[in-house]
């Protein structure tokens, strides 16, 4: 897989990262949250921006942004805007997500930044190159909370979001069955066998669980967990995750 090195974190190799994401409505909420955060010493972080109040105001978020980036100093920030259609908090404009985006970027707010492929549409393949203009890491994801697509399917997604030029790709899936959780194992792993492109996966819910411990032998690279609260069904605790991973890894050794 290739390697992303963002701040000394190495995205792509050994122990799969773990990212925490903050989920506050405001500001006091958020520096609350990153304190408790900060205890579990993170890989990276998330900033979930769709929780926040004021998400419409860009000036408040880039404000926001600087604090949590002086806040976490060393450790990579993931900007993040999941909209209502993908599992997020709330709706935004087309435009207003470009702009958002853009302004975050250009002001070198966020190391890597989330950009809903599939929700965008067709132009996501430029705005990707433009988002990758101003030096920030792409991530492209694409989310399905009502359910989860075949085999086949999900190997097409991680495809057409690798060839859109984004740096990783991220697909998170929710399971019926535990025959689902399979399926995105499967998918996944046969990525790995096509493509060096750094992949994140994860069957939600507790059924999924499984997904997010098992990244280093099926070839998903950064797994997210819960801190002071989780942003999505099934994320373990960061130090029990921790714990496992860690396990796992010396187990393969
Ligand atoms: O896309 C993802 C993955 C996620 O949905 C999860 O299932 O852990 C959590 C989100 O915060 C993140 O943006």
């Amino acid at each position: 897989m290739n390697i992303i090195k963002i701040k000394n974190v190495e995205i792509g190799k050994g122990i799969p990262k773990i990212c925490i994401p903050l989920t506050g409505k405001n500001r006091e909420e958020i520096i609350e949250e990153m304190e408790i955060v900060k205890k579990s010493n993170p890989d990276l972080i998330e900033w979930r921006v769709d929780f926040f109040e004021e998400s419409d105001n860009p000036e408040r978020v880039c404000e926001m942004l600087g604090t949590i980036n002086d806040s976490f100093k060393q450790i990579p920030v993931l900007f993040t805007f999941r909209t209502k259609e993908e599992g997020g908090e709330k709706s935004i404009m087309s435009e207003d997500y470009v702009k958002l985006l853009k302004e975050v970027s250009e002001r070198r707010l966020a190391d890597i930044v989330d950009v809903q492929v599939f929700w965008y549409g067709e132009k996501s393949e430029d705005f990707i190159k433009e988002l990758k203009e101003t030096g920030a890491v792409v991530l492209a994801s694409s989310h399905h909370f009502e359910g989860t697509p075949s085999v086949r399917e999900m190997s097409d997604a991680l495809y057409t979001m690798e060839n859109r030029g984004a740096d990783i790709v991220k697909l998170a899936v929710m399971p019926q069955s535990g025959k689902d959780v399979c399926a995105l194992l499967e998918a996944t792993m046969e990525r790995k066998e096509h493509s060096n492109k750094p992949r994140i996966t994860m069957s939600m819910g507790q059924s999924g669980m499984l997904s997010r411990i098992c990244g280093e032998l099926t070839g998903s690279c950064v797994t997210f967990a819960s801190g002071k609260q989780a942003s999505a069904p099934g994320q373990i605790k960061a130090d029990e995750l921790k714990k496992v991973l860690g396990d796992i890894h010396d187990i393969l050794k």
